[in-house]
């Protein structure tokens, strides 16, 4: 999992003062040391790190007190705080032009993941935005990427512009973008070529494509896994031609985190987008707060709570809650809560965006068996339908036709019915306390 060492540590030294009523300014100091080994051991770059610590310190001692916190939750907060304006603060938008097509330039190293990403983005851009982009096969060096950009183009059914690898680039370019006028495209995604390491001839022809495309954005594709390498990379690229913003790849690997933690301080360019995976829907906006929750394990709740609404039927939620209130749940409900969080993606990567979810050892290992999902519909789709209202009618000899009919054990049946208990316990608990304005955590039912 990525950032999962520094998010241990950061978590670890945050244990320890959370609770403190009194913080004196030896425990801001111990925190601090805890701190600064926590980050260089993620890889950041140790200037960042040195003028993050101080930063924190300065605030941390020098502390505003607020009624609503305890000290030791105001050093927390000074150092989320600290982390988001470390990777950027705001999360930054994608540019438009005002006289359209918009044009981005795609640039990175081999490897590094341009050419998925810029599939990504088309993708993104035409799902989330509604835009019409073209994509623009530009490294001729190497033909397997004119191919490779041609099969995302046919797998996502997005047009792509090709001129084959005889023509310069520059030329690809300015046809790409006229046809992209003609035709009403309003991004023109120009995927450029990629070395195995900077040189003047890569950098000389980004130059040319860049004086004659005037793009609107130029985003550097990097890959976090190869922590202070992605900074240094970004550093020349940006030093070379001036970049608008980086794409942070590979952030489902288990990076230790140095690269997005140092790339904003050191180039002063926003990281835009992370890639979360091949799939072509793996590329999600980078917002510097969520991460930094994220981090320092408080959850990215709100990714989770985004990713619910897009795929969860609002009116389906209602009707859920409704019942969950009155407690009229079923097993049929349960069966289509399940389909539903099944559309959002496999449960690991899910339960990974809870808070407190690296405090749970062996996650990785667990591998949520999307398997064992079936298991559950098959179980649930062996009852009757009274059994499916009433579970209480389901006596042993029930419960053996029950696993013998969802080719399942007896074993997994009872589970499964007491999960179903506990659940609706749980419930009942929870919209009981709702009134009361108490909190509890949100649990996954079935897990
Ligand atoms: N796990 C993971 N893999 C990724 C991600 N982005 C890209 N990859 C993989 O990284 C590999 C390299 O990606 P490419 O898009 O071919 O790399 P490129 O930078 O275009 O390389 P050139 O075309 O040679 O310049 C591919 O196997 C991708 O599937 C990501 O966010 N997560």
């Amino acid at each position: 999992m990525a950032f999962e060492g520094l998010a241990d540590r950061l978590q670890g030294t945050i244990q320890k003062i959370r609770g403190k009523g009194k913080i004196s300014e030896a425990d801001v100091k111990e925190m601090m040391r805890e701190v600064r080994l926590a980050l260089l051991e993620a890889d950041v770059n140790f200037k960042v790190v040195k003028q993050f610590v101080k930063k924190v310190s300065e605030r941390a001692v020098g502390q505003e007190v607020m009624k609503s916190l305890t000290p030791g939750q105001q050093v927390i907060k000074v150092v989320k705080e600290e982390l988001t304006e470390l990777m950027g603060g705001e999360q930054s938008q994608i540019a438009v032009s005002k006289r359209p097509p918009t044009i981005i330039m795609m640039v990175g190293l081999q490897g590094a993941g341009k050419t998925t990403t810029t599939g990504k983005l088309a993708n993104l851009l035409r799902k989330k935005h509604n835009r019409k982009p073209l994509l623009v096969a530009a490294d001729i060096y190497r033909p397997a990427a004119i191919k490779q950009l041609e099969t995302v183009g046919k797998q996502l059914d997005l047009p792509v512009f090709s001129l084959g690898d005889q023509v310069s680039p520059v030329e690809i370019a300015k046809q790409a973008i006229e046809k992209a006028k003609e035709e009403h495209h309003d991004y023109v995604l120009i995927d450029t070529a990629g070395r195995l390491h900077i040189d003047e001839n890569l950098m000389g022809e980004l130059k040319d494509i860049k004086e004659l495309s005037n793009p609107d954005e130029i985003f550097l594709v990097v890959d976090a896994m190869t922590g202070q390498d992605a900074v240094n990379v970004a550093e020349s690229f940006n030093e070379a031609l001036g970049i608008s913003g980086v794409v942070l790849t590979k952030l489902d690997g288990d990076t230790r985190g140095g690269a997005a933690l140092s790339i904003r301080s050191v180039t002063e360019k926003p990281i835009k987008f992370v890639g979360m995976g091949e799939k072509m829907d793996a590329l999600e906006a980078f917002h510097p707060e969520r991460m930094a929750s994220r981090i320092l394990g408080m959850g990215d709740v709100l990714s989770l709570i985004e990713k619910a609404q897009a795929n969860v039927d609002e009116e389906k939620a209602k009707e859920l809650e409704q019942k969950m209130r009155t407690m009229s749940f079923t097993f049929d409900d349960f069966l289509e809560q399940l389909g539903q969080v099944k559309q959002m993606g496999p449960l690991d990567e899910l339960l990974k965006m809870m808070p407190g979810a690296n405090k749970m050892k062996g996650l990785d290992k667990l591998q949520v068996d999307d398997k064992q999902i079936v298991h559950v519909e098959a179980i649930i789709q062996s009852m009757s339908k009274k059994e499916k209202t009433n579970p209480e009618v389901i006596n042993a000899s029930r419960r053996k036709r029950i696993a013998k009919g969802s080719g399942t054990s007896i074993q997994e049946v009872n589970r499964l019915l007491k999960q179903f208990e506990d659940m609706k316990k749980m419930m009942k608990q929870m919209s009981g306390m709702q009134g009361k304005g108490k909190k509890k955590g949100m649990k996954f039912p079935f897990m």
